[in-house]
């Protein structure tokens, strides 16, 4: 079905407010899950509250919760979240990376005892719009087995890479080839997944998402390389915010709570001008745009560069809901 913003935002702040989250918390909460559905990330704006409300009734998250500064070094802060909602605190927490980079030309802020944050994109898109190169990543619980292994030990910790320009372009990706919310997705749509994501029971590769989602052997993104990458990210996120590791939010909490996670700004404008970074990234992307195609009906495309005509798209047409997705979140 088709829907509009307000029409998702309503229903989102309507089970919000049911569950006593407070007015002004329950507006911008329902406002942020509608715009990343509205963006056309559908794994982690709508496919994703009814298992965002399951843990806000579950006590993971603390609505009234409020992040605090744990430590400040110049252009590197701690911040403790004190398990507050997720997608709330991770915009804050960009924008004090913002503003450290004003001031420092690059910011850093560690936050721990964190919640899931849903799109990570949102808060590199966030930096980029306002000049700032925008980089984040989270751990969270184990999901994904390390390479060479059939047991999940490791988190799909997304790393976010977003660049300012017109468009933006932004690298948003798990660790596994695919995010599980991005096997639902595939799932919901019929459809197999476009290249292998995982391990069936007998260890053969599949592209069939319902296996993987069942089984939980979903393959690291360049196999030993997204496997290294989530494990190092895991490592940063748990040394800088001196907070939980996968290992200890896997082993020692009931469910995915208390994670910790990464926000940088890097100021851009002060190191070149715009009229030259324009014409760089211009050059880089009519380069690689203009790269022999493989499938000549299949235009090469640079990642992020197509949110703002899906935006435009969900805008004029409606925004396309699992019907599935939306019955659940009615009956909530
Ligand atoms: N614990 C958590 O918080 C987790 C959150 N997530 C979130 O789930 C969402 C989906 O993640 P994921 O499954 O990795 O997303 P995808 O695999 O859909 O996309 C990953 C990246 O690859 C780019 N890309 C995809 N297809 C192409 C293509 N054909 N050509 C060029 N670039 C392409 C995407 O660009 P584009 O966006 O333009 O399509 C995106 O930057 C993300 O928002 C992520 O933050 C994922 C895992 C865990
Ligand atoms: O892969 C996802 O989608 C996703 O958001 C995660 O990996 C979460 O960390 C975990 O809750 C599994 O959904």
């Amino acid at each position: 079905m088709r829907l509009t913003f307000e029409q998702l935002k309503q229903e989102f702040e309507r089970v919000l407010l049911a569950r006593g989250v407070k007015a002004e918390l329950a507006d911008e909460c329902a406002t942020m899950f509608a715009q990343t559905t509205e963006s056309g990330v559908y794994s982690h704006g709508v496919n994703r509250f009814p298992r965002f409300i399951q843990q806000l009734e579950a006590g993971d998250i603390i609505p009234d919760a409020q992040p605090t500064k744990a430590l400040a070094l110049g252009a590197i802060e701690q911040w403790d979240a004190h398990r507050s909602i997720g997608n709330l605190t991770a915009k804050k927490m960009m924008d004090r990376a913002i503003e450290l980079a004003d001031g420092h030309g690059i910011g850093l802020v560690a936050l721990r005892n964190a919640n899931h944050w849903m799109r990570g994109g949102s808060y590199g898109w966030q930096a980029a719009e306002k000049g700032y190169i925008g980089i984040c990543w989270t751990n969270s619980i184990a999901v994904m087995p390390p390479w060479g292994a059939k047991e999940c030990r490791i988190g799909t910790n997304p790393l976010i890479v977003a660049v300012p320009g017109t468009p933006i372009t932004m690298v948003d990706m798990s660790m596994s080839m695919f995010s599980y919310g991005m096997l639902e997705v595939n799932r919901l749509a019929g459809r197999e997944l476009p290249v292998d994501g995982g391990f069936d029971d007998q260890g053969n590769l599949t592209k069939e998402p319902s296996v993987i989602e069942k089984n939980r052997r979903i393959l690291p993104m360049g196999y030993w390389k997204g496997s290294g990458m989530s494990i190092v990210l895991d490592m940063i996120a748990t040394l800088l915010s001196d907070g939980a590791s996968v290992a200890e939010v896997t082993e020692d909490n009931s469910d995915e709570y208390g994670i910790s996670q990464i926000f940088i700004a890097i100021e851009v404008d002060k190191l070149i001008s715009g009229d030259n970074r324009d014409a760089k990234l211009k050059r880089i992307v009519e380069y690689v745009k203009t790269a022999e195609r493989s499938d000549p009906e299949v235009a090469v495309r640079l990642p992020g560069h197509e949110f703002t005509q899906l935006l435009a798209e969900n805008r004029r047409n409606g925004i396309n809901v699992d019907d599935s997705v939306w019955a659940k979140i009615k009956a909530l």
